[in-house]
């Protein structure tokens, strides 16, 4: 289970990008993150895998509280939480293979990672990834030869490589054209329902956050105006977050 207790985010010490959040998320649910530009979205995101620091609030992790974990322990705890970004966040020049054993590093000890020594264990779980992505067969090209469409399932494979409980997704999709969205929108469904995995996604565009979450969490000025099931999501409130 995922916990957010009184979660406050300022960059500057004055403006606050998150407001005194509170949230728990089961394991296994499917969520999505709407609001306007600038409403908190990704500093939410980035707060739960400690990217951004909270200036107050504690995350907790399946009862643990990582912000005061050594950083030892915050890695292993971070392996658990793959994050999934808007710009892909590939090696363009290196292979896809090897973009999505980079998931595999959180394991490995800093020697073996300088040096990217990966076992057979490593290979076959970067390669069960590939497929569940449908890149089964695009293993050895490069990854900047890909379509938009198509590094963003890389993304996906590197974080399944990670073999993670959590996936932090900040705006997946904005940018691609809506089928290709729709078709990465059903492989984090299906991983969902699959694996089990909880995912937190963050999306511009509330039609497809209806269609496929569970669950939507609307912010407004880094605060909470609506959490609750996507269908009960009604034009009204939906006025007030993007008004
Ligand atoms: N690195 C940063 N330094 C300073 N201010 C930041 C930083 N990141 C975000 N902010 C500010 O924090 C607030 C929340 O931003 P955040 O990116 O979390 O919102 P968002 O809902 O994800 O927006 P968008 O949809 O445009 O990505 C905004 O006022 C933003 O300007």
């Amino acid at each position: 289970m995922l916990k957010l207790e009184n979660i406050t985010v300022s960059y500057d010490g004055k403006a606050l990008a998150v407001d005194n959040i509170n949230l728990e998320i089961d394991q296994g649910e499917f969520v999505g993150i709407i609001g306007s530009s600038g409403s908190g979205k990704s500093s939410i995101l980035k707060t739960i895998n400690l990217l951004v620091r909270p200036i107050k609030g504690k995350v907790y992790v399946d009862d643990v509280d990582i912000i005061g974990l050594k950083n030892s322990q915050l890695r292993t705890i971070r392996r658990s939480i793959g994050f999934v970004f808007q710009d892909y966040n590939l090696i363009d020049r290196s292979s896809v293979l090897d973009n999505v054993l980079v998931g595999r590093l959180g394991y490995k000890s800093s020697f073996k990672s300088i040096f990217g020594i990966f076992n057979d264990e490593d290979y076959e779980s970067a390669s069960k990834a590939l497929r569940q992505v449908g890149l089964g067969e695009k293993m050895f090209e490069r990854a900047d030869q890909l379509s938009g469409g198509q590094k963003q399932r890389v993304s996906i494979a590197k974080t399944l490589c990670q073999n993670p409980k959590i996936i932090l997704a900040d705006e997946p999709v904005a940018s691609l054209d809506i089928s290709t969205s729709k078709i990465i929108m059903e492989y984090f469904k299906t991983i969902n329902e699959k694996n089990n995995i909880t995912i937190l996604i963050n999306l511009h565009d509330v039609n497809l956050a209806k269609r496929y979450c569970d669950r939507i969490i609307a912010l407004k000025k880094g605060k909470i105006l609506y959490d609750g099931k996507a269908g009960d999501l009604s034009d009204e409130l939906l006025n007030k977050i993007y008004q």
